[in-house]
Order: structure tokens, then sequence, then C-alpha cells
């Protein structure tokens, strides 16, 4: 597959993340554009200033990555590339009305997803919405996005800020669960090797499990719990009300509440 015509703004953690998994599909955006980006594989392609982006390129879509705050000074510096274009926005936080806004009158196609990292290694799960593409934009911005995981249109924004707490941050949550993992495995004694060892396995060892199984992640768990056994005296602590479903809720309720904060 080729990818189209590519302008990615913003290659730090996210950016990064798209970018690598495109480049490990063999695919690679036309132009990167970061103020400072620092050892690029592919340096030709990778610009620190809009100016330095040639004049007659047209990018058929244009990758915003770079933070809230920095939304609006990004696309002003873009204007000369936004007629025509569709923009894929990665920002959290940022509706599709305020980066039509930011658009001033270009004639840009507006697209409001939210990826995650694991899209570094083709794993990603990105949200998407936009209520100005036809069939055809819908599966440009299908084939690009799913080039580096699974890929979820939903039908309006309030359901893009309602999957933000779960995939987009996600992520954090399981590597959490990997450091505190590892923490105990050193707390009852064993090796900081063999502590990062086993605690690093079984996170991505059960998430292979899960990937590769049909069946529901409650079975999976299900397989694990002996009746009466060892792992059922652990889960009586981890799923009492008050502790992980009340931790999670309170997560992710927070998480939704710092969205709009943001957002106003
Ligand atoms: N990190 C994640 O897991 C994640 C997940 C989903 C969505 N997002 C969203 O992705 C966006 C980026 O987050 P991040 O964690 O990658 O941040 P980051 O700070 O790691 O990356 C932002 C990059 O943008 C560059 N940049 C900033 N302003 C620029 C400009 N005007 N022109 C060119 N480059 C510019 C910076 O140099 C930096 O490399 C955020 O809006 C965030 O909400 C992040
Ligand atoms: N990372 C971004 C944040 O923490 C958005 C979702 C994941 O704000």
């Amino acid at each position: 597959m080729s990818l189209p015509s590519l302008l990615l703004v913003g290659c730090g953690k996210m950016g990064g993340a798209l970018w690598q998994g495109w480049l490990e599909r063999g695919l690679a955006p036309s132009v990167i554009l970061d103020r400072r980006c620092e050892a690029p594989p592919a340096p030709h392609r990778v610009v620190r200033r809009p100016e330095d982006i040639p004049a007659d390129f047209k990018p058929d879509i244009i990758v915003l990555a770079v933070k809230p705050a920095g939304m609006e000074e990004a696309l002003s510096s873009l204007h000369p590339f936004l007629d025509g274009t569709i923009l894929i926005s990665m920002l959290a936080a940022r509706t599709i009305d305020s980066l039509r806004a930011a658009c001033h009158e270009a004639s840009t196609r507006i697209v409001r997803a939210m990826p995650n990292t694991p899209a570094a290694i083709g794993k990603g799960v990105t949200g998407v919405c936009s209520p100005d593409l036809d069939e055809k934009g819908r599966s440009l911005c299908t084939a690009l996005l799913s080039a580096v995981g699974d890929v979820a249109w939903v039908g309006n924004e309030e359901q893009l800020e309602a999957l933000t707490p779960i995939s987009g941050c996600g992520p954090a949550y399981v590597f959490l669960l990997a450091e505190l993992l590892e923490k105990e495995a050193l707390r009852v004694g064993l090796p900081a090797e063999t502590a990062r060892l086993i605690a690093r396995g079984t996170v991505s060892g059960a998430g292979a499990l899960l990937e590769a199984s049909p069946e529901e992640s409650e079975t999976l768990r299900k397989n694990v719990t002996s009746p009466n056994g060892v792992t059922a005296k652990a889960l009586e602590v981890l799923m009492a009300p008050d502790a992980w479903p009340a931790a999670m809720t309170e997560a992710v309720d927070k998480a939704m509440a710092r969205s709009r904060e943001m957002a106003s």
C-alpha cells in the first residue's frame, strides 16, 4: 500500500509512534514538521520550520499531533497547505469547531481522531469521527490509520470524547499495572532482573492471549482463577466494589472532566 501525500505535524510521543508504525510497514509520511525532531531516520523528509516545507507540496492529509495548547499556532503556520486537504487532529480536548476556526477560511475537511501509542508497533486503536468526509475521504483516512492498528469510526464527538479515557489513556493504565507487578515481585523477594522479566512477560503475554483468543476477557480471567484457589484470594481484594471497579470509574470520570476543562 502507498500512503496518500501526508504531512505529519508534531513528531513527539504520539506523532512519533504513528511515524514509527508507518515506517515499520514500509510507509512514510511525505514530510514531517517538528520544531525539535532530533535524529530522524529519514532526515530529508523532516523539516523544523513551516517555511522549509516545499511551497509546491500539496498534502492530501495533514496529521496534527502537537499538544492541544499548540493547535492555533501550528495551524496558523500551516495556512498555505490547508485548502482542499483533510486535517486529522490527534489532539485531546480540541473540538471540530475549534479546529475549523483555527483553519480560518480554508476549505479543510476536519477529522477528529484519538489514537494510542501501541500504534508504534501496528497495535494501536484509533477512534475517529468527522462530519466532513464522503466515502472516498473516509476510505483514505481508514487506510492511513488502519496501517497502525484498529480503527473505530464513531458517530459524533461526544463518543470520541468518551473513548479518550479508555483507549487514548488506556495504555498508561496497563503500563502502570506492569510497574506495580514488578514492584510486588521485588517486594516478595525476587531478584530485580527476574521481577522485570516476569512482570513484563505477564502483562504482554496476557495481552497477546486476549488478542489471539475468541474468549471474552471475563472467561480468560476465570480460566486463571481456580475455585477457592490462590488467584481467587487476590481477586477478592482487587474486585471488591470499592477497589479496582471504583478506582477505574473514578479514573475515567476524572480524565473526562480534565478533557472538558482543557476544552473550555
Ligand atoms: N501521548 C499519547 O499517548 C497520546 C495519545 C492520544 C492523543 N495524544 C495527543 O497527541 C498530541 C501530542 O501529544 P504527545 O504526547 O505526542 O506530545 P509531545 O510533546 O511528545 O509531542 C508534540 C510534538 O509537537 C512538536 N511541536 C509543537 N508545536 C509545534 C509546531 N507549531 N510545529 C511543529 N511541531 C510542533 C513538538 O516539538 C513535539 O515534538 C496531544 O494533542 C495529545 O492530546 C497523545
Ligand atoms: N494522552 C493525552 C493526555 O494525557 C491524551 C490521551 C492520552 O492528555
